[in-house]
């Protein structure tokens, strides 16, 4: 609480802290779900993309396939028919390569592996005999088949798809076979390049032995790839999607299928960081366009924090000082414009109504005479420092009840208290309202008379003592007293002077016989 109000926190700067916090909370959630739910989005999108782009290269590369599987059966039967016959069958070789372009290489063999016809003639195979892995699984297969990769005895890594021969009798006489290189232009190259995207995705072709086919990195080519879930998934004749972190520690996307016509598959993929990349582009976007709504939202917080602010500030300041007469003035002033401030403004008017009647009262009671209501001898004292301040001349009457202590002895306290007030009245009765009365102890009064000359002041008193002693007071009857009087300014006198004169004037009054007025000799003398 202290560190609190060290840092001089106020309603304003809370309202503030509270009101732009909340703003950048909820803006930055905002952004943050929106991120999340746009990336979960793009995500599953690419996702869904890259199974079907793999399905559908599937699909093509299967038709490819079986195309160039019937292609060979086709020529195969026209082979067999010209079995022995050279030129026809390097005619017809050439023609497999030349026709549709599907092969890189085409090998008449017979069923010892001796190469019979051959297109190009530049592999310069004619006449020897394969003993390539690929010619080896061919001869003894005898079955129209898609070969495993392997090096062609001209050196290249490629996979052969071969139909048999048979002649008339339906024995085994060799075989034709179409090859495609793997590492260098093939159909099969063109045909998945052509779909190779240029935002970062990519595809691999790779058979059961987890080879890699195709691979836009060809060094990547004949390379087996293990513990690959993706791989593992698609080898199972699964298609789907997956998101994995590949062997370069890179997330990716990646959407597969297999193959109907060869125990291959193609995956699909794509890094998330490629993936996301119009996505981090597209946030920046919103956060630019936010600014402008950013800033206004602000500004109107503040205009609220100071509006909402304002009214208690100025309640906080005004309860500093409710003493002040002008509080209440301060207080109707303020504009309060919503219930709580508006209530505190009210509840606030009512406390300096009383506070400030509390304080008339307590200043009255502190001035004044509790038994007869004349000023006391603190508010004479005051009286006294305000002439003097404005340089007002005055004189002093001090005014005794003569032989007041017989009165209490015979009557009793209570009718003593009775005469004093009495007494009091008449002397407010013969005075002016200008005049200053005191009653200053027991039964001793001072009167004070501004700008008033010796002379008018004992005529004053004279008419007073008349007054008394001619007023019937119940029970007692008829009191007297004696007056003494003095005068400021006198020869540099001070006030605590002034009053000793009088009361010394109005000892000379008791002393000679009492029921009379004294003034003081010096006063005479300066008249
Ligand atoms: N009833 C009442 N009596 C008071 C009050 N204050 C002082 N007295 C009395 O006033 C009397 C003053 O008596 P003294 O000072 O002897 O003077 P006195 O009897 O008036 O005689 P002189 O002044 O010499 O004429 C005392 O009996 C006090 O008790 C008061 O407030 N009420």
């Amino acid at each position: 609480m202290r560190s609190l109000i060290n840092i001089n926190l106020d309603l304003k700067k809370l309202i503030l802290f509270l009101a732009i916090s909340v703003t950048i909370i909820t803006f930055l959630n905002s952004f943050y779900s929106s991120y999340q739910v746009q990336k979960q989005q793009l995500q599953s999108q690419t996702l869904i993309n890259h199974n079907a782009y793999a399905a559908k290269l599937v699909s093509v590369t299967d038709r490819f396939l079986l195309s160039a599987q019937q292609q060979l059966a086709y020529s195969a039967k026209i082979i067999e028919s010209h079995f022995n016959d050279r030129n026809i069958l390097a005619q017809e070789a050439d023609r497999l390569r030349l026709q549709t372009d599907s092969f890189n290489s085409i090998v008449i063999v017979d069923n010892q592996g001796l190469v019979l016809g051959l297109s190009p003639m530049s592999l310069q195979l004619e006449g020897e005999t394969l003993q390539s892995y690929g010619a080896k699984q061919a001869l003894s297969n005898k079955k129209a088949m898609i070969s495993e990769p392997y090096m062609s005895a001209a050196g290249n890594l490629i996979i052969s798809i071969s139909h048999p021969l048979f002649d008339r009798n339906s024995n085994y006489i060799g075989y034709v076979c179409g090859t495609l290189y793997l590492k260098k232009s093939s159909i099969l190259h063109d045909l998945l390049q052509v779909h190779f995207h240029k935002d970062g995705s990519y595809l691999f072709v790779v058979d059961k032995n987890r080879r890699l086919l195709y691979h836009p990195d060809v060094s990547r080519i004949g390379e087996q790839v293990y513990n690959n879930s993706v791989i593992e998934a698609v080898l199972k004749g699964e298609s789907g999607t997956q998101e994995i972190i590949n062997s370069q520690g890179t997330a990716i996307l990646a959407g597969y299928a297999s193959l109907k016509s060869a125990p291959w598959g193609i995956v699909t993929q794509r890094s998330i960081s490629s993936t996301l990349v119009p996505l981090d582009g597209l946030m920046l976007n919103v956060l630019y366009r936010t600014i402008p709504v950013g800033f206004a939202t602000f500004i109107l917080i503040w205009v609220f924090a100071q509006l909402i602010s304002q009214p208690l500030r100025r309640l906080a300041e005004t309860a500093k000082k409710l003493d002040n007469p002008a509080a209440s003035q301060d207080l109707k002033l303020v504009r309060s414009w919503y219930y709580e401030s508006s209530e505190l403004r009210l509840a606030m008017l009512k406390g300096v109504g009383l506070l400030q009647n509390q304080i008339g009262v307590l200043r009255h009671e502190a001035q004044t005479d509790p038994l007869t209501g004349l000023h006391n001898r603190r508010s004479l004292e005051r009286m006294l420092d305000q002439l003097i301040f404005n340089r007002t001349s005055f004189t002093v009457l001090a005014v005794d009840i003569d032989f007041f202590k017989q009165v209490n002895d015979e009557f009793g306290h209570d009718i003593g208290d009775i005469v004093l007030q009495s007494l009091a009245k008449v002397v407010l009765d013969v005075t002016r309202e200008s005049d200053f009365v005191a009653r200053t102890g027991g039964e001793e009064f001072i009167i004070i008379l501004p700008s008033t000359t010796g002379e008018s002041a004992y005529l004053l008193a004279e008419r007073l003592r008349m007054r008394v002693s001619e007023t019937i007071i119940e029970p007692v009857g008829c009191i007297n007293i004696s007056i003494g009087i003095s005068g400021w300014p006198l020869n540099q006198l001070n006030v605590e002077e002034v009053l000793k004169q009088a009361d010394q004037a109005l000892y000379k009054a008791k002393k000679s016989g009492r029921n009379r007025c004294i003034v003081d000799s010096q006063l005479t003398h300066s008249e």
